[in-house]
């Protein structure tokens, strides 16, 4: 029966300071370069033989999928890199610390703009080359989205929304490796997992809301012939 193993990148650096990441190309911490790598050796122990693997362009999966695959002694496999997994666009949140902003706009106001499956955080000013957060460009000016038609660049985003720009890779990509019976990795990050966790066990809007993801804990769901859920299970690395 094929396995997806889904999971969220180790700790970045700003998940430890506390700063909203988003689209903003952070590093793991020390911490969550150890658990990536206690997240493959747990892995390893499971017996799976990945066909292929699948990870934002964002370095902080990227980076947690290297130490996996390193530690499964799988990195000869496949690795897509797609803009679809990215986390979900944060807005003017991206960059900020998250007390600060609680401190500015309320915690309520934080707080659904954190979880809420459709209400969008106040959107990135402009799409405007001299803009820059911690150094970085709005996506449209960085290399890694060329290829990302310009409509599609987010300047923030929600559940609902990520969902959407999700659920084309899960279903002409993943679908078919699972229908053919192949094991698959993917290592997202919170929301674009909250998405993934939505389309695979069919939750509703209010439900997905309700979904935490702890960084680098492998999910693992087996499936049966129709790919309906035959098991989930959560190693806790
Ligand atoms: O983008 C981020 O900063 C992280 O995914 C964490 O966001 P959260 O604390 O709202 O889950």
């Amino acid at each position: 029966m094929p396995k997806l193993v889904l999971l969220r990148h180790g700790q970045s650096e700003w998940n430890q300071s506390n700063r909203f990441n988003g689209w903003i190309d952070t590093y793991l911490s020390v911490t969550g370069k150890k658990k990536a790598q206690d997240a493959g050796r747990a892995l390893l122990k499971q017996d799976i033989h990945f066909s292929r693997a699948y990870s934002s362009v964002l370095s902080r999966t990227i980076m947690t999928m290297n130490r996996i695959l390193d530690e499964l002694g799988q990195s000869y496999i496949p690795l897509m890199k797609s803009w679809r997994l990215n986390e979900r666009h944060y807005g003017i949140l991206q960059g900020e610390d998250k007390d600060d902003m609680r401190a500015k706009y309320g915690k309520e106001q934080v707080q659904i703009w954190r979880r809420s499956y459709s209400v969008l955080p106040p959107k990135q000013p402009a799409y405007d080359p001299t803009v820059t957060i911690a150094g970085q460009k709005y996506p449209a000016f960085d290399h890694r989205y060329a290829q990302v038609p310009y409509g599609l660049l987010p300047l923030s985003e929600n559940i609902q929304s990520t969902e959407i720009r999700v659920r084309p890779l899960f279903e002409e990509e993943i679908v078919p490796r699972l229908r053919a019976g192949e094991d698959v990795l993917i290592v997202a990050h919170g929301t674009s997992v909250r998405a993934l966790t939505k389309l695979i066990e069919g939750l509703t809007p209010d439900q997905v809301t309700k979904v935490e993801i702890p960084n680098g804990e492998p999910i693992i769901y087996e499936f049966d012939k129709s790919l309906s859920v035959y098991k989930k299970k959560i190693i806790h690395s």
